[in-house]
């Protein structure tokens, strides 16, 4: 009995704080069964309480293809250690996987987190509460639970085996929503090499469930969370055949590399700066760029609505022209299948010349975002001489006193709303002056057919005096290392 109390004590409702006025009612009722009662009483209502606060709007998603896919009732599963996290880490990470279920296009129904030294060696949460999973599962009749763990496939098994609906892991989340979002074709092959790389070891468990999951179909949109992509198909190559496969990705892959780079080359030689706007996932990078250059990239409130790199254009006040690349958000914990293929994709922002790193200020987790971010693109050659800029986005969303706060621990930031508009003004001008000049002075006299140098000059360097005169156009400027040397070469 002493047993069950304390596990019970154990359990933490993931929306504890939100549900305050249950929490002293259930204080008060000294009778355990009352309690018990009450206890189940919490639990439904907080799994109403769940779809309200967690899953975000799906009203923004008006698409076809979210409308199309089948949404899957989720309950979300933690175990956390007081050794290593506190509970309001533990709380923080089964909300960022409830947002990744959502973005996922799954319903997130219920969240059960529990304490424990270590996972169950057998069924990865303690046996007793897997029976209460079970039960929550019947009760909201669910169809998947998302494990907030990299999973072992033989804990993976007991479970499905426990409460006889599919179990996925976190990985499988992200991988889905990379499967589902990826639009390049190099998008495409680095999400599939990702999932074959993921799929491999855990060949073995996957046949039964998949065949249970869904059924005949073949692989699409209709398959659920983790299913998609590759799908059950490939499932039936043989390891020899996947191995095979990933050979010939990989080989791709590397055959991409040089048209990237030749895009990324053209914008060098027209001498257009670049901004990377790089940050955490959802932290607004995608507003922010268009509210920095008046542009419409899609913003959708979902975890990774940007999974390839935008690039949008804009114009310093002096008339320069320079671009923002808008790249995929990060996110902690990435499956290690899926760094390659992130890291692929912030490539470019090794050859920018200024980083704008995005923060949202409202986020419970400021400081961990940030080291995320600040790790990553260490791990980037070539990123730690360009200038970098912080902003803290979403200013809307905080309180004076916290807002005082962070500017005390970030003096140096820049603090804006990319809806309200505030500060992103100043935001552009802190931008503009980290943009490299064009260092070369030019006075030269060009013919009059030389309009279109004159125009590059315009678009990319600094014009200080401009005359057309009778002998031709007479230009004196400010203008980079190739366009100097056209501008000579065109001069009479
Ligand atoms: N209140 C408020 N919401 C914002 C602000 N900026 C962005 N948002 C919202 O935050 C959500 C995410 O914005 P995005 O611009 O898509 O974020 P992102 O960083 O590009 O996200 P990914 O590309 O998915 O990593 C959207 O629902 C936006 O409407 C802001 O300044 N204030
Ligand atoms: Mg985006």
């Amino acid at each position: 009995m002493a047993e069950t109390e304390n596990k019970a004590s154990e359990q933490f409702d993931v929306f504890e704080r939100q549900s305050a006025v249950l929490e002293e009612q259930s204080e008060q009722a000294s009778d355990r069964e009352l309690e018990q009662q009450d206890w189940q009483n919490r639990v439904e209502r907080n799994a109403m309480r769940h779809v309200a606060n967690l899953v975000g709007n799906h009203a923004d998603r008006t698409d076809v293809e979210y409308q199309k896919a089948r949404l899957e009732r989720v309950i979300l599963v933690g175990v956390w250690s007081s050794y290593e996290t506190t509970q309001t880490q533990a709380e923080e990470s089964l909300r960022e996987l409830a947002a990744l279920a959502d973005t996922a296009g799954a319903e997130v129904v219920d969240g059960l987190l529990q304490r424990r030294d270590h996972p169950d060696a057998a069924t990865y949460i303690g046996s007793g509460k897997a029976k209460e999973l079970a039960q929550m599962v019947e009760s909201n009749d669910a169809d998947t639970i998302i494990v907030n763990a990299d999973l072992p496939p033989s804990q993976r098994r007991a479970l499905e085996k426990l409460t006889g609906i599919h179990v996925i892991d976190r990985t499988a989340v992200i991988l889905d929503i990379f499967a589902q979002h990826a639009t390049s074709r190099e998008g495409k092959a680095q999400v599939e090499l990702a999932q074959l790389q993921y799929m491999l070891p855990r060949l073995r468990g996957w046949g039964q469930t998949l065949s249970r999951q869904a059924g005949g179909q073949s692989a699409g949109q209709m398959g659920g969370i983790g299913s998609r992509g590759p799908g059950e198909t490939k499932l039936e190559m043989n390891r020899r055949v996947i191995h095979k496969r990933i050979s010939k990705l990989k080989a791709d892959i590397a055959a991409m590399e040089p048209t990237r780079r030749t895009k990324r080359d053209s914008r060098r030689r027209n001498d257009i700066p670049t901004v990377s706007v790089v940050g955490y996932t959802n932290a607004g990078k995608s507003s922010l760029t268009n509210a920095l250059t008046g542009s419409q990239e899609l913003v959708r409130n979902a975890l990774f609505a940007t999974l390839d790199t935008a690039v949008r254009s804009a114009k310093t006040r002096s008339g320069r022209t320079y671009a923002y690349a808008d790249t995929v958000g990060f996110v902690s914990d990435l499956p290690t299948q899926l760094v390659e293929a992130f890291k692929s994709t912030l490539e470019e922002i090794s050859s920018s010349d200024v980083i704008l790193h995005v923060v949202d200020a409202s986020s419970l987790d400021v400081d961990a975002h940030i080291s995320t971010v600040n790790e990553i693109l260490a791990d980037i050659d070539g990123v730690e001489q360009i200038p970098r800029l912080l902003a803290f986005n979403k200013v809307d969303l905080i309180t004076q006193a916290q807002l005082h706060r962070l500017k005390e621990l970030y003096p140096d930031a820049a603090f804006v709303s990319a809806t309200s508009g505030v500060g992103i003004e100043q935001l552009q001008h802190a931008v503009e002056a980290l943009l490299p000049r064009p260092h070369v002075r030019v006075d030269v006299l060009l013919p009059y057919d030389a309009g279109a140098l004159v125009a590059q000059v315009r678009m990319a360097g600094q014009i200080e005096q401009l005359d057309y005169e009778d002998e031709g156009i007479h230009l004196q400027a400010f203008v980079g290392d190739s366009l100097a040397a056209k501008l000579l070469a065109a001069s009479q």
